[in-house]
Protein backbone atom coordinates (compact mmCIF):
# COMPACT_ATOMS: atom_id res chain seq x y z
CA UNK A 1 0.00 0.00 0.00
CA UNK A 2 1.37 3.35 -0.88
CA UNK A 3 1.98 6.63 1.91
CA UNK A 4 -1.42 8.22 0.62
CA UNK A 5 -3.47 5.09 0.90
CA UNK A 6 -2.48 4.36 4.67
CA UNK A 7 -3.24 7.97 5.18
CA UNK A 8 -6.16 7.85 4.02
CA UNK A 9 -7.22 4.74 5.69
CA UNK A 10 -6.18 5.93 9.03
CA UNK A 11 -8.47 8.89 8.64
CA UNK A 12 -11.28 6.63 8.06
CA UNK A 13 -10.63 4.45 11.04
CA UNK A 14 -10.56 7.41 13.03
CA UNK A 15 -13.91 8.96 11.54
CA UNK A 16 -15.06 5.47 11.93
CA UNK A 17 -14.05 5.31 16.00
CA UNK A 18 -15.22 9.08 16.40
CA UNK A 19 -19.00 7.90 15.20
CA UNK A 20 -18.44 4.80 17.35
CA UNK A 21 -17.77 6.62 20.34
CA UNK A 22 -20.21 9.12 20.04
CA UNK A 23 -23.08 6.93 19.10
CA UNK A 24 -22.69 5.09 22.67
CA UNK A 25 -22.27 8.22 24.21
CA UNK A 26 -25.65 9.34 22.91
CA UNK A 27 -27.42 10.14 26.32
CA UNK A 28 -30.63 7.53 26.45
CA UNK A 29 -33.60 8.70 28.40
CA UNK A 30 -36.78 6.79 28.88
CA UNK A 31 -40.47 7.86 27.41
CA UNK A 32 -41.63 8.80 31.30
CA UNK A 33 -37.96 10.74 32.08
CA UNK A 34 -37.49 14.53 33.16
CA UNK A 35 -36.85 16.13 29.62
CA UNK A 36 -33.47 16.26 28.45
CA UNK A 37 -32.31 19.85 27.60
CA UNK A 38 -31.08 20.26 24.09
CA UNK A 39 -27.57 20.89 23.86
CA UNK A 40 -25.34 21.43 20.17
CA UNK A 41 -21.69 20.14 20.89
CA UNK A 42 -21.76 16.21 21.18
CA UNK A 43 -20.63 14.82 23.69
CA UNK A 44 -19.47 17.87 25.38
CA UNK A 45 -23.36 18.28 25.63
CA UNK A 46 -23.83 20.88 28.77
CA UNK A 47 -19.92 20.95 30.22
CA UNK A 48 -19.15 23.98 29.49
CA UNK A 49 -22.54 25.69 31.01
CA UNK A 50 -22.35 23.61 34.09
CA UNK A 51 -18.68 24.30 34.91
CA UNK A 52 -18.84 27.90 33.68
CA UNK A 53 -21.97 29.82 33.87
CA UNK A 54 -24.41 27.32 36.37
CA UNK A 55 -26.56 29.90 38.15
CA UNK A 56 -27.74 31.26 34.62
CA UNK A 57 -27.74 28.41 33.16
CA UNK A 58 -29.90 26.26 35.77
CA UNK A 59 -32.38 29.12 36.03
CA UNK A 60 -33.00 29.42 32.16
CA UNK A 61 -33.68 25.54 32.57
CA UNK A 62 -35.83 25.55 34.98
CA UNK A 63 -37.78 28.49 33.41
CA UNK A 64 -37.82 26.61 30.42
CA UNK A 65 -38.41 23.22 31.17
CA UNK A 66 -39.68 23.22 34.69
CA UNK A 67 -39.51 21.63 38.25
CA UNK A 68 -37.39 18.48 37.29
CA UNK A 69 -34.95 17.93 34.15
CA UNK A 70 -31.83 16.69 32.80
CA UNK A 71 -28.53 17.74 31.36
CA UNK A 72 -25.86 16.35 29.75
CA UNK A 73 -22.28 16.83 31.59
CA UNK A 74 -18.79 14.88 31.52
CA UNK A 75 -20.37 11.85 29.87
CA UNK A 76 -23.28 10.92 31.69
CA UNK A 77 -26.98 12.30 31.81
CA UNK A 78 -27.65 14.49 35.60
CA UNK A 79 -31.27 15.12 36.66
CA UNK A 80 -31.56 18.25 38.46
CA UNK A 81 -34.53 18.08 40.86
CA UNK A 82 -36.05 21.74 41.88
CA UNK A 83 -37.63 22.77 44.84
CA UNK A 84 -41.01 21.20 44.79
CA UNK A 85 -39.49 18.05 44.38
CA UNK A 86 -36.88 18.28 46.11
CA UNK A 87 -37.83 16.92 49.11
CA UNK A 88 -38.84 13.98 47.87
CA UNK A 89 -35.12 12.78 47.64
CA UNK A 90 -34.09 13.60 51.09
CA UNK A 91 -36.90 11.60 52.42
CA UNK A 92 -36.73 8.73 50.37
CA UNK A 93 -33.77 6.97 51.65
CA UNK A 94 -34.80 3.35 50.22
CA UNK A 95 -35.03 5.40 46.51
CA UNK A 96 -32.06 7.53 46.88
CA UNK A 97 -28.75 7.40 48.48
CA UNK A 98 -25.90 10.79 49.07
CA UNK A 99 -23.56 9.94 46.45
CA UNK A 100 -20.41 10.98 48.51
CA UNK A 101 -18.01 8.30 45.94
CA UNK A 102 -18.60 10.39 43.39
CA UNK A 103 -16.60 12.81 45.09
CA UNK A 104 -14.22 10.79 46.85
CA UNK A 105 -12.92 7.36 47.36
CA UNK A 106 -14.21 6.39 50.69
CA UNK A 107 -13.46 2.78 50.40
CA UNK A 108 -9.84 3.16 49.63
CA UNK A 109 -9.21 6.11 51.75
CA UNK A 110 -10.74 4.32 54.66
CA UNK A 111 -9.14 0.91 54.48
CA UNK A 112 -10.64 -0.28 57.76
CA UNK A 113 -14.03 0.20 56.97
CA UNK A 114 -16.03 -1.91 54.98
CA UNK A 115 -19.90 -0.57 55.50
CA UNK A 116 -19.94 2.91 55.46
CA UNK A 117 -23.85 3.00 56.51
CA UNK A 118 -22.99 1.55 59.96
CA UNK A 119 -20.29 3.88 60.55
CA UNK A 120 -22.84 7.01 60.00
CA UNK A 121 -25.48 5.51 61.83
CA UNK A 122 -23.03 5.00 64.74
CA UNK A 123 -21.39 8.60 64.47
CA UNK A 124 -24.82 9.84 64.20
CA UNK A 125 -25.70 7.98 67.53
CA UNK A 126 -23.00 9.57 69.00
CA UNK A 127 -24.13 13.35 67.98
CA UNK A 128 -27.31 12.96 69.30
CA UNK A 129 -25.60 11.37 72.83
CA UNK A 130 -23.30 15.18 72.74
CA UNK A 131 -25.74 16.85 71.82
CA UNK A 132 -28.06 16.32 74.82
CA UNK A 133 -25.15 17.37 76.41
CA UNK A 134 -23.95 20.96 74.96
CA UNK A 135 -24.58 22.84 77.95
CA UNK A 136 -21.55 20.67 79.54
CA UNK A 137 -19.47 20.91 76.57
CA UNK A 138 -19.86 24.56 76.25
CA UNK A 139 -17.11 25.92 78.80
CA UNK A 140 -14.91 23.46 77.05
CA UNK A 141 -15.37 24.87 73.92
CA UNK A 142 -15.44 28.28 75.14
CA UNK A 143 -11.61 27.90 76.74
CA UNK A 144 -10.20 26.54 73.79
CA UNK A 145 -11.62 29.16 71.50
CA UNK A 146 -10.20 31.64 72.78
CA UNK A 147 -7.08 29.51 73.27
CA UNK A 148 -6.91 28.94 69.10
CA UNK A 149 -8.27 32.97 68.41
CA UNK A 150 -5.10 33.89 70.97
CA UNK A 151 -2.57 31.67 69.32
CA UNK A 152 -3.74 31.91 65.96
CA UNK A 153 -4.59 35.84 65.53
CA UNK A 154 -3.48 36.72 68.66
CA UNK A 155 -3.00 40.43 69.70
CA UNK A 156 -3.93 43.03 66.99
CA UNK A 157 -2.99 46.75 68.73
CA UNK A 158 -1.66 46.61 64.74
CA UNK A 159 -3.67 45.95 62.15
CA UNK A 160 -2.88 42.50 61.17
CA UNK A 161 -3.57 41.09 57.54
CA UNK A 162 -4.51 37.58 57.42
CA UNK A 163 -4.79 35.81 53.94
CA UNK A 164 -6.22 32.18 54.32
CA UNK A 165 -8.77 32.58 56.37
CA UNK A 166 -10.46 29.53 55.85
CA UNK A 167 -7.66 27.59 57.16
CA UNK A 168 -7.13 29.89 59.78
CA UNK A 169 -10.54 29.15 61.29
CA UNK A 170 -9.85 25.78 61.08
CA UNK A 171 -7.05 26.05 62.91
CA UNK A 172 -8.98 27.61 65.69
CA UNK A 173 -12.18 25.68 65.58
CA UNK A 174 -9.48 22.21 65.47
CA UNK A 175 -8.65 23.17 69.35
CA UNK A 176 -12.19 22.69 70.65
CA UNK A 177 -13.15 19.83 68.37
CA UNK A 178 -10.14 17.78 69.53
CA UNK A 179 -10.56 18.15 73.24
CA UNK A 180 -14.64 17.20 73.00
CA UNK A 181 -13.95 14.53 70.56
CA UNK A 182 -10.84 12.90 71.51
CA UNK A 183 -10.68 14.63 75.22
CA UNK A 184 -8.25 17.12 76.70
CA UNK A 185 -5.67 14.33 77.44
CA UNK A 186 -5.00 13.27 73.81
CA UNK A 187 -5.82 17.00 72.58
CA UNK A 188 -2.93 18.11 74.62
CA UNK A 189 -0.60 16.74 72.09
CA UNK A 190 0.10 19.35 69.22
CA UNK A 191 0.41 17.14 66.51
CA UNK A 192 -3.36 15.56 67.42
CA UNK A 193 -5.10 19.19 66.72
CA UNK A 194 -2.97 19.68 63.99
CA UNK A 195 -4.62 16.64 62.35
CA UNK A 196 -7.84 17.95 62.90
CA UNK A 197 -7.29 21.05 61.37
CA UNK A 198 -5.43 19.46 58.39
CA UNK A 199 -7.19 16.65 57.58
CA UNK A 200 -9.95 17.83 55.47
CA UNK A 201 -8.08 20.09 53.73
CA UNK A 202 -5.25 16.57 52.72
CA UNK A 203 -8.43 14.63 51.79
CA UNK A 204 -9.59 17.19 49.91
CA UNK A 205 -6.21 17.57 47.32
CA UNK A 206 -7.58 14.00 46.06
CA UNK A 207 -11.02 16.03 44.83
CA UNK A 208 -8.83 18.80 42.78
CA UNK A 209 -8.40 16.82 39.26
CA UNK A 210 -11.59 17.50 37.70
CA UNK A 211 -13.78 14.78 35.96
CA UNK A 212 -12.89 14.53 32.14
CA UNK A 213 -11.95 11.47 31.75
CA UNK A 214 -15.75 10.81 32.15
CA UNK A 215 -16.04 11.49 28.95
CA UNK A 216 -14.46 8.13 28.00
CA UNK A 217 -16.33 6.48 30.89
CA UNK A 218 -16.37 7.25 34.54
CA UNK A 219 -14.14 4.18 35.98
CA UNK A 220 -11.82 5.99 33.43
CA UNK A 221 -11.67 9.00 36.18
CA UNK A 222 -11.99 6.96 39.00
CA UNK A 223 -9.03 5.11 38.20
CA UNK A 224 -7.12 8.15 37.43
CA UNK A 225 -7.96 9.57 40.66
CA UNK A 226 -7.43 6.85 42.65
CA UNK A 227 -3.70 6.57 41.46
CA UNK A 228 -1.78 7.98 43.82
CA UNK A 229 -4.09 5.81 46.51
CA UNK A 230 -3.26 2.41 44.39
CA UNK A 231 0.61 3.62 44.59
CA UNK A 232 0.74 3.88 48.40
CA UNK A 233 -0.21 7.98 48.95
CA UNK A 234 -3.14 7.74 51.08
CA UNK A 235 -3.17 11.26 53.17
CA UNK A 236 -4.90 9.04 55.97
CA UNK A 237 -2.11 7.19 57.09
CA UNK A 238 0.20 9.94 58.42
CA UNK A 239 -3.13 11.42 60.72
CA UNK A 240 -4.12 7.30 61.58
CA UNK A 241 -0.09 7.04 63.05
CA UNK A 242 -0.75 10.40 65.04
CA UNK A 243 -4.21 9.06 65.96
CA UNK A 244 -2.93 5.78 67.29
CA UNK A 245 0.12 6.81 69.07
CA UNK A 246 -1.76 9.64 71.53
CA UNK A 247 -4.94 7.26 71.84
CA UNK A 248 -3.30 3.90 72.61
CA UNK A 249 -1.71 5.02 75.89
CA UNK A 250 -5.02 7.04 77.06
CA UNK A 251 -7.26 3.98 76.31
CA UNK A 252 -4.82 1.89 78.36
CA UNK A 253 -5.11 3.94 81.60
CA UNK A 254 -8.74 4.47 80.99
CA UNK A 255 -9.45 1.09 81.24
CA UNK A 256 -6.91 0.48 83.73
CA UNK A 257 -9.18 3.15 85.96
CA UNK A 258 -12.50 1.49 85.07
CA UNK A 259 -11.21 -1.46 86.45
CA UNK A 260 -9.60 -0.17 89.54
CA UNK A 261 -12.45 1.85 90.41
CA UNK A 262 -15.46 0.01 88.93
CA UNK A 263 -18.93 1.79 89.85
CA UNK A 264 -16.90 4.83 90.83
CA UNK A 265 -15.24 5.88 87.74
CA UNK A 266 -16.26 8.86 86.51
CA UNK A 267 -16.50 8.87 82.81
CA UNK A 268 -15.13 11.54 80.85
CA UNK A 269 -16.73 14.45 78.70
CA UNK A 270 -15.63 13.25 75.79
CA UNK A 271 -16.70 11.02 72.84
CA UNK A 272 -13.85 8.95 73.09
CA UNK A 273 -15.65 7.34 76.00
CA UNK A 274 -18.42 6.53 73.26
CA UNK A 275 -16.37 4.72 71.17
CA UNK A 276 -14.32 2.41 74.05
CA UNK A 277 -17.68 1.80 75.65
CA UNK A 278 -19.13 0.11 72.21
CA UNK A 279 -19.65 -3.80 72.48
CA UNK A 280 -17.16 -4.56 69.91
CA UNK A 281 -14.32 -2.34 71.36
CA UNK A 282 -11.14 -4.07 71.72
CA UNK A 283 -8.15 -1.81 71.48
CA UNK A 284 -5.83 -4.89 71.49
CA UNK A 285 -7.41 -6.17 68.44
CA UNK A 286 -5.78 -3.95 65.96
CA UNK A 287 -8.19 -5.24 63.23
CA UNK A 288 -11.23 -3.53 65.80
CA UNK A 289 -8.73 -0.64 67.03
CA UNK A 290 -8.21 0.59 63.58
CA UNK A 291 -11.90 0.51 62.33
CA UNK A 292 -12.85 2.26 65.22
CA UNK A 293 -9.68 5.03 64.35
CA UNK A 294 -11.24 4.88 60.33
CA UNK A 295 -14.58 5.59 62.56
CA UNK A 296 -13.26 8.81 64.60
CA UNK A 297 -12.17 10.40 61.63
CA UNK A 298 -15.07 10.12 59.33
CA UNK A 299 -16.13 11.90 62.08
CA UNK A 300 -13.82 14.71 62.00
CA UNK A 301 -14.47 15.12 57.97
CA UNK A 302 -18.25 15.62 58.62
CA UNK A 303 -17.53 17.80 61.20
CA UNK A 304 -14.29 20.24 61.45
CA UNK A 305 -14.12 21.11 57.37
CA UNK A 306 -17.91 22.15 57.22
CA UNK A 307 -18.03 24.35 60.48
CA UNK A 308 -15.14 26.06 59.42
CA UNK A 309 -16.31 26.88 56.01
CA UNK A 310 -19.46 28.29 57.77
CA UNK A 311 -17.35 30.83 59.97
CA UNK A 312 -15.28 31.46 57.21
CA UNK A 313 -18.65 32.56 55.07
CA UNK A 314 -19.55 34.14 57.80
CA UNK A 315 -16.72 36.32 58.59
CA UNK A 316 -16.65 37.49 55.36
CA UNK A 317 -20.02 38.43 55.43
CA UNK A 318 -19.63 40.82 58.55
CA UNK A 319 -16.12 42.20 57.10
CA UNK A 320 -18.07 43.39 54.14
CA UNK A 321 -20.54 45.17 56.22
CA UNK A 322 -19.33 47.19 59.20
CA UNK A 323 -23.09 47.96 59.71
CA UNK A 324 -23.80 44.59 60.75
CA UNK A 325 -21.01 43.89 62.76
CA UNK A 326 -22.04 47.02 64.79
CA UNK A 327 -25.11 46.02 65.39
CA UNK A 328 -23.66 42.37 66.38
CA UNK A 329 -20.94 44.07 68.22
CA UNK A 330 -24.02 45.65 70.63
CA UNK A 331 -25.97 42.62 71.23
CA UNK A 332 -22.35 40.68 71.67
CA UNK A 333 -21.66 43.60 74.59
CA UNK A 334 -24.96 43.16 76.49
CA UNK A 335 -24.54 39.82 76.54
CA UNK A 336 -20.99 39.53 77.63
CA UNK A 337 -22.16 42.08 80.70
CA UNK A 338 -25.08 39.64 81.79
CA UNK A 339 -22.83 36.56 81.71
CA UNK A 340 -19.25 38.03 82.91
CA UNK A 341 -17.22 36.42 80.37
CA UNK A 342 -18.61 33.28 80.59
CA UNK A 343 -21.24 31.87 78.04
CA UNK A 344 -23.73 29.41 78.81
CA UNK A 345 -26.34 27.82 76.83
CA UNK A 346 -28.91 29.92 78.19
CA UNK A 347 -26.43 33.09 76.57
CA UNK A 348 -25.92 31.43 73.36
CA UNK A 349 -29.80 31.09 72.91
CA UNK A 350 -30.43 34.86 74.00
CA UNK A 351 -28.05 35.78 70.89
CA UNK A 352 -31.01 36.27 68.35
CA UNK A 353 -29.52 38.27 66.34
CA UNK A 354 -26.68 36.25 65.82
CA UNK A 355 -28.89 33.39 64.87
CA UNK A 356 -30.53 35.27 62.42
CA UNK A 357 -27.14 36.23 60.79
CA UNK A 358 -25.40 32.97 60.90
CA UNK A 359 -29.20 31.46 59.61
CA UNK A 360 -28.87 33.74 56.21
CA UNK A 361 -24.88 33.22 56.29
CA UNK A 362 -25.71 29.97 55.78
CA UNK A 363 -28.49 30.60 53.01
CA UNK A 364 -26.34 32.38 51.13
CA UNK A 365 -23.90 29.28 50.61
CA UNK A 366 -24.24 29.87 47.58
CA UNK A 367 -23.70 26.61 45.74
CA UNK A 368 -26.22 26.24 42.72
CA UNK A 369 -26.30 22.66 42.89
CA UNK A 370 -25.58 20.46 46.19
CA UNK A 371 -26.33 16.92 47.43
CA UNK A 372 -25.81 14.52 44.46
CA UNK A 373 -27.44 11.55 44.86
CA UNK A 374 -27.95 8.23 42.81
CA UNK A 375 -30.98 6.33 42.50
CA UNK A 376 -30.45 2.62 44.17
CA UNK A 377 -33.93 1.43 43.61
CA UNK A 378 -35.15 -0.11 40.12
CA UNK A 379 -36.59 3.39 39.20
CA UNK A 380 -38.12 6.12 41.59
CA UNK A 381 -41.54 8.42 40.36
CA UNK A 382 -41.78 11.56 41.76
CA UNK A 383 -45.39 13.20 42.38
CA UNK A 384 -45.10 15.22 39.54
CA UNK A 385 -45.14 12.16 37.83
CA UNK A 386 -41.73 12.12 36.20
CA UNK A 387 -39.57 9.22 36.48
CA UNK A 388 -36.11 8.19 37.28
CA UNK A 389 -34.31 5.35 36.22
CA UNK A 390 -31.69 3.23 38.72
CA UNK A 391 -28.38 4.75 39.07
CA UNK A 392 -29.26 8.28 37.97
CA UNK A 393 -27.58 11.41 39.45
CA UNK A 394 -29.78 13.03 40.97
CA UNK A 395 -28.81 16.44 41.89
CA UNK A 396 -30.42 19.32 43.81
CA UNK A 397 -30.67 22.71 43.01
CA UNK A 398 -30.38 24.39 46.28
CA UNK A 399 -30.74 28.36 44.92
CA UNK A 400 -34.21 27.43 43.72
CA UNK A 401 -34.40 26.56 47.62
CA UNK A 402 -32.48 28.68 49.06
CA UNK A 403 -33.58 31.94 46.95
CA UNK A 404 -37.33 31.08 46.66
CA UNK A 405 -39.76 34.19 46.92
CA UNK A 406 -42.57 32.13 47.73
CA UNK A 407 -40.64 31.12 51.06
CA UNK A 408 -38.60 34.43 51.85
CA UNK A 409 -40.20 37.21 49.51
CA UNK A 410 -39.39 39.19 46.41
CA UNK A 411 -36.04 40.14 48.38
CA UNK A 412 -35.07 36.43 48.93
CA UNK A 413 -32.03 37.55 46.86
CA UNK A 414 -31.03 39.85 49.31
CA UNK A 415 -28.51 39.11 52.09
CA UNK A 416 -29.94 40.76 54.99
CA UNK A 417 -28.58 39.66 58.26
CA UNK A 418 -31.92 40.12 60.49
CA UNK A 419 -33.90 38.57 58.20
CA UNK A 420 -34.81 36.50 60.66
CA UNK A 421 -35.20 37.84 64.01
CA UNK A 422 -38.44 38.02 64.81
CA UNK A 423 -39.41 34.59 62.50
CA UNK A 424 -39.07 32.31 65.23
CA UNK A 425 -36.74 30.21 62.93
CA UNK A 426 -33.71 29.71 64.01
CA UNK A 427 -30.42 28.49 62.19
CA UNK A 428 -30.20 24.69 63.24
CA UNK A 429 -34.42 24.16 62.20
CA UNK A 430 -34.67 21.81 59.36
CA UNK A 431 -37.71 22.66 56.81
CA UNK A 432 -37.67 22.01 53.39
CA UNK A 433 -37.01 25.70 52.04
CA UNK A 434 -33.54 25.60 54.48
CA UNK A 435 -32.45 22.53 53.14
CA UNK A 436 -28.78 23.32 54.47
CA UNK A 437 -28.60 20.43 56.53
CA UNK A 438 -30.25 17.92 54.38
CA UNK A 439 -33.98 16.62 55.34
CA UNK A 440 -35.65 14.02 56.33
CA UNK A 441 -33.98 10.86 58.47
CA UNK A 442 -30.68 11.34 57.97
CA UNK A 443 -30.68 15.34 58.57
CA UNK A 444 -27.42 16.63 60.10
CA UNK A 445 -27.54 15.21 63.58
CA UNK A 446 -24.36 17.60 64.27
CA UNK A 447 -26.31 20.88 62.88
CA UNK A 448 -27.38 21.90 66.81
CA UNK A 449 -23.61 21.32 67.95
CA UNK A 450 -22.20 23.36 64.88
CA UNK A 451 -24.51 26.75 64.93
CA UNK A 452 -24.21 26.20 68.84
CA UNK A 453 -20.16 26.33 68.06
CA UNK A 454 -20.25 28.54 64.76
CA UNK A 455 -22.46 31.33 67.18
CA UNK A 456 -19.73 31.10 70.05
CA UNK A 457 -16.73 31.77 67.57
CA UNK A 458 -18.33 34.44 66.12
CA UNK A 459 -19.08 36.14 69.24
CA UNK A 460 -15.74 35.78 70.38
CA UNK A 461 -14.43 37.43 67.38
CA UNK A 462 -16.59 40.34 67.58
CA UNK A 463 -16.34 41.10 71.07
CA UNK A 464 -12.29 40.90 70.55
CA UNK A 465 -11.50 42.58 67.02
CA UNK A 466 -12.96 45.14 64.25
CA UNK A 467 -12.92 43.07 61.17
CA UNK A 468 -12.48 44.39 57.47
CA UNK A 469 -12.28 43.46 54.26
CA UNK A 470 -8.64 44.87 52.67
CA UNK A 471 -10.51 46.02 49.52
CA UNK A 472 -13.36 47.94 51.72
CA UNK A 473 -15.71 45.97 49.62
CA UNK A 474 -17.73 42.70 50.05
CA UNK A 475 -16.02 39.48 48.82
CA UNK A 476 -17.40 37.60 46.45
CA UNK A 477 -16.97 33.79 47.05
CA UNK A 478 -14.83 31.40 44.82
CA UNK A 479 -17.01 29.17 41.98
CA UNK A 480 -16.37 26.09 41.14
CA UNK A 481 -19.02 25.17 38.69
CA UNK A 482 -21.92 25.13 40.78
CA UNK A 483 -19.74 24.60 43.95
CA UNK A 484 -19.09 27.62 46.20
CA UNK A 485 -16.14 27.82 48.23
CA UNK A 486 -15.14 30.95 50.72
CA UNK A 487 -13.59 33.60 49.45
CA UNK A 488 -9.62 33.77 49.27
CA UNK A 489 -9.30 37.23 50.30
CA UNK A 490 -7.48 39.10 52.85
CA UNK A 491 -9.33 40.39 56.18
CA UNK A 492 -7.73 42.94 58.32
CA UNK A 493 -8.00 42.30 61.99
CA UNK A 494 -7.66 44.88 64.53
CA UNK A 495 -8.49 44.82 68.86
CA UNK A 496 -10.98 46.77 69.34
CA UNK A 497 -10.48 49.77 71.41
C1 LIG B 1 -22.29 23.97 59.52
C2 LIG B 1 -21.79 22.76 59.66
C3 LIG B 1 -22.43 21.50 59.11
C4 LIG B 1 -23.14 21.33 57.95
C5 LIG B 1 -23.50 22.39 56.90
C6 LIG B 1 -23.51 19.93 57.89
C7 LIG B 1 -24.26 19.35 56.87
C8 LIG B 1 -24.61 18.02 56.82
C9 LIG B 1 -25.36 17.42 55.75
C10 LIG B 1 -25.89 18.17 54.56
C11 LIG B 1 -25.51 16.10 56.03
C12 LIG B 1 -26.20 15.05 55.18
C13 LIG B 1 -27.68 15.06 55.42
C14 LIG B 1 -28.44 14.09 54.54
O1 LIG B 1 -27.90 13.05 54.14
O2 LIG B 1 -29.60 14.39 54.26
C15 LIG B 1 -24.84 15.85 57.28
C16 LIG B 1 -24.78 14.63 57.90
C17 LIG B 1 -24.12 14.39 59.08
N1 LIG B 1 -23.50 15.32 59.88
FE1 LIG B 1 -23.35 17.33 59.49
N2 LIG B 1 -23.02 19.29 59.00
C18 LIG B 1 -22.36 20.20 59.78
C19 LIG B 1 -21.73 19.99 60.98
C20 LIG B 1 -21.69 18.77 61.63
C21 LIG B 1 -21.06 18.56 62.91
C22 LIG B 1 -20.37 19.64 63.76
C23 LIG B 1 -21.21 17.23 63.21
C24 LIG B 1 -20.74 16.48 64.41
C25 LIG B 1 -20.56 17.00 65.59
C26 LIG B 1 -21.93 16.61 62.10
C27 LIG B 1 -22.27 15.27 62.02
C28 LIG B 1 -22.98 14.69 60.98
C29 LIG B 1 -23.30 13.26 60.91
C30 LIG B 1 -22.91 12.18 61.92
C31 LIG B 1 -24.03 13.07 59.72
C32 LIG B 1 -24.61 11.76 59.17
C33 LIG B 1 -26.09 11.66 59.50
C34 LIG B 1 -26.82 10.50 58.87
O3 LIG B 1 -26.51 10.11 57.73
O4 LIG B 1 -27.73 9.95 59.52
N3 LIG B 1 -22.20 17.57 61.17
N4 LIG B 1 -24.30 17.04 57.75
Amino acid sequence: MDEVSTEFLAYIIGIIILIIFYIIKLPRIGANEPPLVPYTIPILGHTYNYFFNARNFFKKCKEQYGECFSIYVFGRVMTIVSRSSLNEVFINHKDFKLALSEFLPFDMLFENISDFDKVTQLNAKLVKEITGKIDSYTPIIQKYLLEGIDKFIGDCKDPKEFLSIWELMNHIIALPMANIIVGEEVASHEDVVKSFGVFVFDIGRIRTIPPIFSFIHPKLHDFVTTLPLRFGWNPILHHQKIMINHIKPVIEKRIKEKKMLDKDYKFYNDTLEFYISQPDFDYSNPKIFHYYIDVLFVLIFGSVGTTSEIITNGIFDLAGRPECLNELYEEAMIIDKECNGSITLPDVQKMKKLDSFVKEVLRHSDDTLKFLHKVTSESFTFSNGYTVPKGRRVNLYMDDVLKSKDAYGDDAEEFKPFRFVNANSSASKVDRNYAVFGGGKHACPGRFFAIHEIKLILHKLILKYNIKTKSGKIENKKYIGPISLPPKKALIFENRK
